[in-house]
C-alpha cells in the first residue's frame, strides 16, 4: 500500500470514526490493544460486542439521512423461513424448530445502489478499520465480498416488522445503526445456544414458543456499531414502531466470496454475470475434483 493511500484511508478514518473512543488511528498504542482486548473477551464470553458512539457525533444526523435517501430502493421479498433458512422436511414432527415458519418482510438496499461517498460505503472499504475488526476477532485480516450487490448492505425495516428467530450462515457480521426507530427494534440473542455438532433443539424451541429467560437484549442508538457471531447464537430484531435502518458490513475469512444466484435473486430480485460465472467456474471445480 502506498503512503499516499494510507494517508488518504487514515483521513477517511478521521472523518467518520469516534477516535476518542475507538484508537483505531494509533494501532501500535496501549489503548488500540485494551480496546481489542476488551471486545475480544466480550466475543469469547457471549457472540456480541457493542461499540457505543462508534460514529462522530456530529455525524449522527447524516448517518441517518443518508440512510433514509437510500431506503426507498430496497428489495422486499416476503416469505417464511424457518430458524435454518431450510426447506420443510416433514421427517420432523410440526412443532419441531426445523419446522417453525415466521413470517419475514424485510428489504435490503444493495451495495451497488448505495453511493461510494456515503458514509457506511467509505466505512465499510477502509483497511484501517477492516484490520481493526480482524484483530477484534483475533484473525489475520478480512476481505470485502467480491460480490458486486451483497457485502454492504442496508437492512430495512419497516414499522411494525420483526425480522424473525434464525442463526446466521456467515460466522461474523458487522452492523452499524444507521437509523434507531422510535421505539422497539431491539437486537435479541440467545448467546451460543448451539455448538458444533449439537443443535440443541429443546431451547431452541422453548425460545420459540415465547420463554425468554435466557435471550440477551441490546439497544443500538444511532451511529452504535455491533459485531456479531451468528453463527451460534439464534438471534432476532423485535417488533419495530417506526422504520428501522441498520447497515450490515459483511466480510469474509478468505477473499473473492460471492453469493449463490438462487439465493441472490431470491433477496436482491437480480443477479449478474459475475454471479453466474462464479457458479459455473464452482461446477467445473466440483467437475474436475
Ligand atoms: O439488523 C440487524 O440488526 C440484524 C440483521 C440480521 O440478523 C441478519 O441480517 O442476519
Ligand atoms: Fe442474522
Amino acid at each position: 500500500m502506498g503512503l499516499q493511500q494510507k494517508r488518504q484511508d487514515m483521513a477517511t478514518l478521521e472523518d467518520i470514526v469516534n477516535l476518542e473512543c475507538y484508537p483505531l488511528n494509533a494501532p501500535d498504542s496501549e489503548k488500540y490493544r485494551e480496546c481489542v482486548e476488551r471486545i475480544s473477551r466480550q466475543l469469547d464470553e457471549d457472540g456480541c460486542a457493542h461499540f457505543a458512539r462508534f460514529i462522530r457525533s456530529d455525524l449522527i444526523e447524516r448517518l441517518r439521512e443518508e440512510s433514509e435517501e437510500v431506503a426507498p430502493k430496497a428489495h422486499y421479498h416476503s416469505n417464511k423461513v424457518t430458524p435454518y433458512a431450510t426447506a420443510d422436511d416433514d421427517a420432523y414432527p410440526e412443532d419441531h424448530p426445523m419446522r417453525r415458519f415466521q413470517a419475514f418482510s424485510n428489504g435490503f438496499v444493495a451495495k451497488d445502489l448505495i453511493d461510494e461517498d456515503k458514509l457506511v460505503q467509505r466505512l465499510y472499504r477502509n483497511p484501517i478499520f477492516q484490520q481493526f475488526i480482524a484483530d477484534c476477532l483475533q484473525e489475520e485480516r478480512i476481505y470485502e465480498y467480491a460480490d458486486p450487490i451483497a457485502g454492504l448492505v442496508i437492512n430495512v425495516m419497516p414499522e411494525n416488522t420483526t425480522l424473525p428467530w434464525h442463526f446466521d450462515t456467515n460466522e461474523f457480521i458487522v452492523s452499524l445503526m444507521t437509523r434507531r426507530p422510535e421505539s422497539g427494534g431491539d437486537f435479541q440473542y440467545a448467546p451460543n445456544i448451539r455448538t458444533p455438532g449439537h443443535e440443541n433443539f429443546e431451547e431452541v424451541q422453548r425460545i420459540l414458543d415465547g420463554d425468554h429467560g435466557k435471550v440477551k437484549s441490546l439497544t443500538l442508538n444511532t451511529g452504535d456499531l455491533q459485531l456479531f457471531k451468528g453463527r451460534y447464537s439464534m438471534h432476532r430484531v423485535a417488533p419495530t414502531q417506526g422504520q428501522r435502518l441498520c447497515a450490515l458490513l459483511g466480510y469474509a475469512k478468505e477473499p473473492g466470496m460471492i453469493g449463490r444466484v438462487k439465493r441472490t435473486q431470491d433477496v436482491y430480485g437480480r443477479v449478474t454475470q459475475a454471479h453466474i460465472d462464479a457458479e459455473n467456474a464452482q461446477r467445473e471445480d466440483s467437475l474436475a475434483g
